[in-house]
């Protein structure tokens, strides 16, 4: 099959940038990142790698396209995959990636045929992901200079978004990037749960949890103490809670101290385990000057089928029930209901966001 010719036109790759950085989600922003330097490369499939602050591969997004013959015309199915926890990488993209994170530079290796390339994708002051395709034939210096051009628009527009969807206190991503996200995830939950060969990727079939977290008598502390110690109470906390999950969980500051966890659990238990885990630790921590602080919780299955605001509703009542049962405990919804503790919502009419 005849693949199509590299598309290296610079009207078509200003318009591709200026596609990318309209964007205001910064998923979307890598989709674009790849939807443009595939067709660029004429490759059908490249991929992106997230990496964290350890250096260990987070996530990653395949592109890939189809070539659909017409009658006197081809066109092009897309299909994007998003893949965390994280996946087992072939081995010879993780020989490319080892050795573009030692080199700092972009790198290839031969695979039969072919070559499997790799470009750093560089953040403010380090590494933030890899960037990598298959092809025929090796890179030229005019593709190389265009490939490093768009990462750097890449990178530069990505973290402009970024620093809009965090808190600056903590760093978490803030309640407007989970309002603006929260449709997304739940199309890709949905996604996983209708598409079988997800699992081809991932270790285990793995559910999503969604807990609301809050800071027992905060005001408290801040009464007690002052604002200044309250901020870094907060921002100890958030620290604990960031290790108590994984990498590819997702954490938000919803509110002044009110947090939102998606986790992904094989179960239940494993997901009751977690969020109880993420309490302990607050828990046992000395906190300078201030001592003693505890966290409640509530959390429910994050069941696609259900409105992403049910869901959020849900938590928000469980957590509720562990205020009023005493806090510093971590409820679950769908028990609560079956003991008769809280009362069914009703699906669909809870606006969870300020205006
Ligand atoms: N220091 C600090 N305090 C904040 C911030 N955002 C919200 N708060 C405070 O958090 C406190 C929340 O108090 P309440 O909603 O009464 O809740 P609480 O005292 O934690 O009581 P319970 O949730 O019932 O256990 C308020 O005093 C807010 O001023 C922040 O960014 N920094």
């Amino acid at each position: 099959m005849q693949i199509e010719r590299t598309d290296s036109g610079l009207t078509n790759i200003l318009k591709k940038l200026g596609v990318m950085t309209s964007l205001r989600d910064t998923y979307l922003v890598e989709q674009s990142l790849l939807r443009t330097l595939g067709p660029l490369l004429g490759v059908l499939e490249t991929s992106f790698y997230r990496i964290d602050g350890n250096r260990g591969v987070v996530r990653a997004l395949h592109h890939s396209r189809k070539v659909v013959d017409q009658e006197d015309s081809q066109s092009f199915v897309e299909h994007f995959e998003e893949v965390s926890n994280m996946p087992q990488i072939p081995e010879v993209v993780r020989h490319v990636l080892d050795t573009v994170r030692l080199l700092g530079k972009a790198c290839s290796r031969k695979l039969n045929d072919e070559l499997v390339v790799g470009y750093p994708i560089f953040g403010k002051n380090e590494q933030v992901g890899f960037f990598v395709f298959q092809r025929d034939r090796e890179v030229t210096p005019v593709e190389d200079a265009i490939i490093h051009g768009i990462l750097e628009v890449f990178t530069n527009y990505f973290e402009l978004l970024d620093t809009s969807q965090r808190d600056q206190l903590t760093g978490l991503l803030n309640r407007h990037s989970l309002e603006s996200n929260l449709d997304r995830l739940w199309n890709v939950l949905s996604a996983r749960m209708h598409d079988k060969s997800h699992n081809r990727r991932n270790a285990e079939n793995e559910s999503f949890w969604l807990c609301m977290i809050d800071i027992d008598h905060f005001k408290k502390i801040n009464d007690q103490f002052g604002h200044i110690i309250g901020d870094e109470v907060l921002i100890m906390i958030t620290r604990l809670l960031q290790v108590s999950f994984r990498k590819s969980d997702l954490l938000y500051r919803f509110g002044g101290e009110e947090f939102i966890a998606i986790i992904a659990a094989k179960d239940l238990e494993t997901a009751q385990q977690t969020f109880e885990r993420a309490r302990a630790r607050v828990e046992e921590f000395p906190f300078p000057q201030v001592g003693h602080v505890t966290i409640s919780g509530g959390f429910t299955n994050a069941n696609p089928m259900l409105l992403p605001q049910e869901i959020v509703h849900r938590a928000d009542s469980s957590l509720y029930a562990a205020k009023t049962a005493g806090r510093n405990r971590i409820c679950h919804y769908e028990t609560l209901i079956a003991q008769g503790l809280v009362k069914e919502a009703a699906t669909g009419s809870i606006d969870i966001f300020e205006p």
